[in-house]
C-alpha cells in the first residue's frame, strides 16, 4: 500500500491532525510556520498540503511541485493560494466551503450586535474604572434594514438570523438572478448603489476580487444614509480603509466592525486599531472549536478522497481534467477558457444569460466541454463557490443563469462566440452603459494557435497568452504615447500590443512581461482618457 504524505502547513485543529495519523495509508508532516523557500522544498516530497489563511501558497512555492497533487484550504477563501500556478502544474485545489458558514455568520452577527450596543467601548471603559451609562446608549436591531452584500452561504445565514431578530433585509448579489429570496422576505438587487439609500447596516459576505475591492468607498458613501453601521467579516479591502476613517470622522458612518484587514495583521499604529467607533477582531470569523474541527477534518478527508482515486470533493480549480477530444476540439476547449478569462473582468453588471455559439460541424462533439470550460472561466472570477467543469451547469441553474448554446454547420470558418447578458435593469458602473451584452469571438486557425478576433465590437487578431492588460480609452491623439510612458515609468514591459477603435473609444490589448500589480493598474487607470483597465494571466499558447 502506498503511503500519502500530508503536509499541514498552517496550525490545524488537533482533530484534523489525529484524523490523518489514524489512517493506515497516510503520514502526517506537521510543519506550520516555515519560510517560502522551506515550503518550496518540503512540498516536493508531499502528496497533499493543507492550509488555512496563515500562509500564502505562491507560484514560487509551486514552481517545482514534485509529487504534490492536491492543496486543501481548511476554510473558504482561496485568495491566499495562487490558483493559476496550481492549475498550471495540474494540482487540484479544494476547500471546505460549508464547514465554517454558520460560525462565520455568527461572528458577523455578533459584531453587528456589539456595534449597535457599544459593547466594545463600554467594556473598555469598565476596565478603566468608568461607569458611562449615558454615553453608550445604543440602537435596537428590530425594525432596522440590513443590507447583505454577497448572498451566498454566509450572506444567507446572516440574513436568516437578521430576519429572526425582526430586521428587514435587502441583498446585493449580481450573480443571483431573482427578485426575492427566502420566500420573498429578502428583496434582491443587482446594482450595489441601489441598496445604499435603503439600509441602516451593511454587512459584507463576498470574495475579494476586482469587482468587490473598495466596493464601499468615498465614491459610494454619498448614496448611503448618514449614520450607517458597517460590518466586514469577508476580506480586508472590500471596504476601503482610508475612506472608512474619513466617513467615520464626517459622521456618514456611525461605527464599523472589522474582522479582516487589507494587511493582516494591521500595523500596531494602524488608525483602525484605536478608533473609538471601530470594533476590531483578529480574523476570527471561522475561529470556533466546532468550525476548526470541521474544516480540518474535511480538508484532510478531501485530500485523501482525491489521493485514493475515490473522486473530487470541494474542487476550486479544474485540476487540468482531460477528456478524449480531437486535437482541434481540444484547442477550442483551451480557447474557450482563454476567451472567458479575458471577458470576465469586463463583466461588472452580473450575469443573467450566457450564449455560446460554436461554428463548425467537426467541433460539435466538443460542444459540452467547450461550453463548460467557458462557463467555468466566466464564473470562477466572481464566485467563491467551487466551480469546475463537473458542477458548472448546476451552479448556473441554481443561480437562475440561463445558458444557451447555438451550433452552426459551416466547417469552412470554425469559430467560437461567447456572449454574456447582464440582469435586466443592471447598469454598467463604468463604461459602455448602452451595450446590452459583453461579447468575445475567437478562432483556431490551421496553425492550431488560438486567436481572439473581437472583444465587445473591437476587432483584432491576437494570440491570447501570458500576462495581458486590456485598456479601454477615449479615442484621441496621444493615448498610445501616454500609455507607453506610463507603462515605462511603472516598469511594465510591453511584449506586444494591438489597438482597435469603435465610435469614440478604443481598446488596447497588451502582452506584457510580467503580471502588473494592483497598484500599477490603479496608476494607469488614473490617467486622463483611460476608461477601464483589466489584467489577466493566461498560460503560454
Ligand atoms: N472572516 C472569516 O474568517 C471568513 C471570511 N470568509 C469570507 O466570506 C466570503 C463569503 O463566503 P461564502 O458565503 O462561503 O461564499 P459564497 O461563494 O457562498 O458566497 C459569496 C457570494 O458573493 C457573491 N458575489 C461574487 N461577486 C460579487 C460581487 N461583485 N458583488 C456582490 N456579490 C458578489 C457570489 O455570487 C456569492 O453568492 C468568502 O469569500 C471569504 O472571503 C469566509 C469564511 C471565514
Ligand atoms: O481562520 C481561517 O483560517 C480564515 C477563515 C477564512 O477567512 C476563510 O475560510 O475564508
Amino acid at each position: 500500500m502506498s503511503t500519502f504524505r500530508i503536509l499541514a502547513a498552517d496550525k490545524l485543529a488537533q482533530e484534523g491532525l489525529d484524523y490523518i495519523t489514524k489512517q493506515d495509508d497516510c503520514e502526517l508532516v506537521n510543519k506550520p510556520g516555515l519560510t517560502e523557500e522551506e515550503y518550496a522544498e518540503l512540498i516536493q516530497d508531499c502528496d497533499a498540503m493543507i492550509v488555512r489563511s496563515g500562509i500564502k501558497v505562491t507560484a514560487k512555492i509551486l514552481e517545482n511541485p514534485g509529487k504534490l497533487k492536491v492543496i486543501a484550504r481548511a476554510g473558504v477563501g482561496v485568495d491566499n493560494i495562487d490558483l493559476a500556478a496550481a492549475t498550471e502544474k495540474g494540482i487540484l485545489v479544494v476547500n471546505t466551503a460549508a464547514a465554517s458558514t454558520i460560525t462565520t455568520a455568527e461572528h458577523a452577527f455578533a459584531l453587528m450586535m456589539s456595534l449597535m450596543r457599544n459593547i466594545g467601548p463600554a467594556y473598555k471603559g469598565m476596565t478603566e474604572g468608568k461607569w458611562d451609562r449615558n454615553k453608550y446608549t445604543g440602537r435596537q436591531l428590530m425594525g432596522k434594514t440590513l443590507g447583505v452584500v454577497g448572498f451566498g452561504r454566509i450572506g444567507q445565514t446572516m440574513a436568516e438570523r437578521a430576519l429572526a431578530f425582526g430586521m428587514d433585509v435587502v441583498a446585493y448579489d449580481p450573480f443571483i438572478n431573482a427578485e426575492t429570496m427566502m420566500d420573498g422576505r429578502v428583496k434582491m438587487f443587482n446594482n450595489f448603489e441601489d441598496i445604499l439609500p435603503l439600509i441602516d447596516i451593511i454587512s459584507f459576505h463576498v470574495p475579494l476580487n476586482d469587482a468587490t475591492r473598495g466596493i464601499l468607498s468615498a465614491k459610494t458613501y454619498p448614496k448611503c444614509k448618514d449614520g450607517l453601521y458597517v460590518v466586514n467579516a469577508a476580506r480586508g479591502g472590500v471596504v476601503d480603509e482610508a475612506d472608512l476613517l474619513e466617513a467615520l470622522d464626517s459622521g456618514k458612518v456611525a461605527a464599523a466592525a472589522m474582522d479582516v484587514f487589507t494587511s493582516e495583521p494591521p500595523t500596531a499604529d494602524d488608525p483602525l486599531r484605536n478608533h473609538p467607533r471601530v470594533l476590531i477582531t483578529p480574523h476570527l470569523g471561522a475561529s470556533t472549536k466546532e468550525a476548526q474541527q470541521a474544516v480540518s477534518v474535511d480538508a484532510a478527508d478531501n485530500c485523501m478522497t482525491y489521493l485514493r482515486g475515490e473522486g473530487i470533493v470541494g474542487a476550486v480549480n479544474a485540476g487540468n481534467l482531460k477528456i478524449n477530444l480531437s486535437p482541434v476540439q481540444e484547442k477550442y476547449v483551451d480557447l474557450s477558457n482563454r476567451m472567458a478569462k479575458l471577458l470576465s473582468p469586463m463583466i461588472t453588471r452580473g450575469i443573467a444569460e450566457v450564449t455560446i455559439e460554436l461554428a463548425g460541424k467537426s467541433l460539435a462533439a466538443g460542444l459540452s466541454m467547450i461550453e463548460r470550460t467557458a462557463l467555468v472561466g466566466l464564473f470562477e472570477h466572481h464566485l467563491t463557490d467551487p466551480v469546475n467543469i463537473i458542477n458548472v451547469n448546476q451552479v448556473a441553474e441554481a443561480r437562475g443563469i440561463k445558458v444557451k448554446t447555438v451550433t452552426t454547420d459551416d466547417d469552412k470558418a470554425t469559430g467560437l462566440t461567447i456572449e454574456v447578458t447582464g440582469p435586466a435593469g443592471a447598469v454598467d458602473d463604468e463604461t459602455n452603459a448602452d451595450d446590452k451584452t459583453r461579447r468575445i469571438v475567437g478562432r483556431v486557425y490551421d496553425d492550431l494557435k488560438p486567436r481572439i478576433v473581437e472583444i465587445n465590437g473591437y476587432h483584432m487578431d491576437m494570440i491570447p497568452e501570458g500576462p495581458m492588460i486590456l485598456l479601454l480609452n477615449e479615442d484621441k491623439p496621444g493615448m498610445i504615447g501616454l500609455v507607453g510612458s506610463t507603462f515605462g515609468s511603472e516598469n511594465v514591459n510591453i511584449a506586444d500590443m494591438t489597438i482597435s477603435r469603435r465610435g469614440n473609444t478604443a481598446m488596447m490589448v497588451f502582452k506584457v512581461d510580467s503580471e502588473p500589480t494592483t497598484a500599477q493598474l490603479e496608476t494607469i487607470k488614473t490617467k486622463e482618457g483611460i476608461l477601464k483597465t483589466a489584467s489577466v494571466q493566461l498560460a503560454e499558447a
